[in-house]
């Protein structure tokens, strides 16, 4: 008889989704979730269900984020167990159904693992979206994925900041993985982007079906951005934005920011320096998304996180 000594032992992921339209005008996820809904065989793997669906389907119709608020901030214990029926914003509905069928959120019934896929019109390339550093499943995950797609590169980017994290479509499931590719506009679809999406899929579901035949992954550390601070656009006393992305700074995710480098530029010209105490690391970096959350991009920390060895019970 084998043992757990070594390694966590977790239960077998047999039942994971794919969500595709949490935003409804980022056309990579629509696109290959539709594709799977109509033909899944590209999908499947021994030993595990994996069900594609469309989360935001009348977003999706008019190609838009969301109709009346975004989705994937909408899955709060609050927002979760309100009444109200019909009567509730069309975005709160649709998370409680989606809260029955995939979850519930935080229970033993909820699904495994969820991957939520997003695009965004920053330059961030390939990025596995990770909720929690206690997370060694998808720390397991996100490093196979890596190393699978290698020499092309794919970022781990955790977000577990106590303020800026949000509850997300996928935070029903277990294993939460939101997988964010860009650059690519809102409504356009670009092959290169596309592409990027499905082989990270199929690897991410490669590694489930070898977990789920028992192989063990040996412990192994991943290096990821941690969420740090939220940085707004410079504005006037009435809230307009007076700036822009600074040319230095403009599609260089991911590229160290140092005190004193430039950030934005006003209208007339006028450059705005960095002003933190050290190197940090911006991302979604003038995401078209973000003007409404008063985002210009994101800083981060780069960390080496620890994943423990696993293998199934
Ligand atoms: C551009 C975009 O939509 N990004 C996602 C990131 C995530 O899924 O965590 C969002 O803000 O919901
Ligand atoms: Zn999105």
């Amino acid at each position: 008889m084998s043992s757990c000594n070594n390694s966590a032992c977790l239960n077998e992921a047999r039942r994971v989704a794919i969500f595709g339209g949490t935003h409804g005008n980022e056309m990579s996820g629509v696109t290959l979730v539709n594709l799977w809904v109509k033909n899944s065989a590209e999908i499947q793997r021994k030993g595990v269900e994996t069900k594609p669906f469309i989360t935001n389907p009348k977003a999706v119709e008019k190609c838009t984020r969301y109709v009346d608020t975004d989705l994937n901030r909408a899955f709060t214990p609050e927002n979760l167990s309100a009444p109200g029926g019909d009567n509730l914003p069309y975005e709160v509905q649709r998370a409680q159904e989606i809260n029955r069928i995939f979850g519930p959120k935080e229970s033993p019934d909820a699904y495994d693992v969820i991957f939520d896929l997003h695009n965004t019109t920053s330059n961030m390339g390939c990025t596995l979206i990770l909720e929690s550093s206690n997370d060694h499943f998808n720390l397991q995950m996100m490093h196979y994925i890596k190393k699978a797609i290698a020499p092309a590169s794919c970022l781990v980017l955790l977000n577990e900041h106590p303020l800026l994290k949000y509850s997300t479509s996928r935070s029903v499931a277990k294993h939460p993985v939101g997988l964010e590719v860009g650059p690519q506009p809102q409504g356009v679809l670009r092959s290169n982007i596309f592409e990027a999406m499905r082989v990270i899929l199929k690897h991410a579901l490669d590694f489930i079906e070898l977990f789920n035949e028992g192989m063990e992954f040996p412990p192994c550390t991943v290096e990821a951005f941690r969420v740090l601070e939220r940085i707004d656009y410079p504005r006037d006393a009435n809230g307009n934005i007076i700036a822009m992305v600074h040319p230095n700074l403009q599609d260089c995710d991911w590229e160290p920011l140092n005190p004193g480098d430039p950030m934005f530029q006003t209208f007339d010209g006028k450059t705005i320096h960095y002003h933190g105490s050290g190197t940090v690391y911006p991302t979604f970096i003038n995401e078209a998304a973000y003007y409404e959350k008063q985002q210009a991009f994101v800083t981060t920390r780069r960390e080496a996180l620890v994943a423990s060895a696993i293998r199934k019970v």
